[in-house]
């Protein structure tokens, strides 16, 4: 394999944050001074590891248009889909022509805004020359119990189970055609369930606990105090 292949950034961004229960998208909440959508571009595009950055924004998105990072030279927006996986698969098109089938393509969640270049380059350095590709992970710390209604019916053993993160990192083509050909399917939740369902082993590569994904309103001010203590 080539080590120097190029890679490329997709961004999903158009959910609409159901779960974060805001007056607008939680891509569009304020952390520090920026919004969450701001930080999570300008980590990548501080890390210097990525051709372009396509982001996947909502047609019916009024916040986008407003921000100068989306007129940055790297970064190119396509049309958001139904589902998360309808946006990555619409980014991945809009590289058409750009990219080259065996380039890498990191899908990273616009909701993750502290990710560090450090882990970028991490997955990148772990991965380039691996033949499917693989996703930042976290290992679980606590006891895992399996749970039916309200009723522990039995206890999972922790070293089998992790946590996926973003960046997730499968080459253009591969990536492109597992979510062609599992497109609807609700299970696909990720880049990499799109490649299992497929028959492939996608690696994981231990991602640092701090790149959380927002989802709910206690989650900003976590993303903040995290933002806060790192100095990459
Ligand atoms: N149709 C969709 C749904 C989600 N996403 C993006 O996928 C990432 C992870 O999804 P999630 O955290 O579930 O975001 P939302 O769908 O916005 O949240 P919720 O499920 O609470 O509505 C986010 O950056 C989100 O903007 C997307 O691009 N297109
Ligand atoms: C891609 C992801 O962030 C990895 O944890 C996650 O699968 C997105 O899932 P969600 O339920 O749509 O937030």
């Amino acid at each position: 394999m080539n080590s120097t292949q190029a890679c490329w950034a997709v961004v999903p961004a158009a959910g609409v944050g159901k779960r974060m229960q805001a007056d607008r998208p939680k891509q569009y909440l304020v952390l520090a001074d920026k919004t969450v959508i701001e930080h999570t571009l300008n980590r990548l595009i501080q890390s210097a590891a990525f051709q372009a950055i396509a982001v996947a924004i909502s047609s019916e998105d009024p916040y986008w248009p407003e921000l100068a990072i989306a007129s940055h030279p790297q970064v190119i927006t396509a049309p958001g889909g139904k589902e998360r996986a309808d946006s990555v698969l619409s980014a991945l098109k809009a590289l058409q022509g750009k990219a080259d089938e065996q380039d890498w393509v990191l899908v990273h969640d616009a909701a993750r805004p502290c990710l560090t270049s450090a882990d970028i380059h991490l997955l990148i350095n772990s991965l380039t020359n691996d033949a499917v590709g693989g996703i930042l992970a976290l290992s679980s710390h606590d006891t895992l119990k399996h749970v039916e209604g309200n009723t522990i019916s039995a206890s999972v053993d922790r070293k089998h189970i992790w946590r996926a993160l973003t960046p997730q990192m499968f080459r253009y083509g591969m990536l492109r055609d597992a979510l062609q050909q599992t497109e609807g399917n609700p299970a696909i939740t990720d880049e990499a369930s799109a490649l299992e369902l497929l028959g492939y082993q996608p690696k994981i590569v231990e991602g640092r606990p701090d790149n959380l994904k927002i989802t709910r309103p206690e989650d900003l001010a976590l993303a903040q105090f995290y933002m806060e203590q790192q100095d990459d």
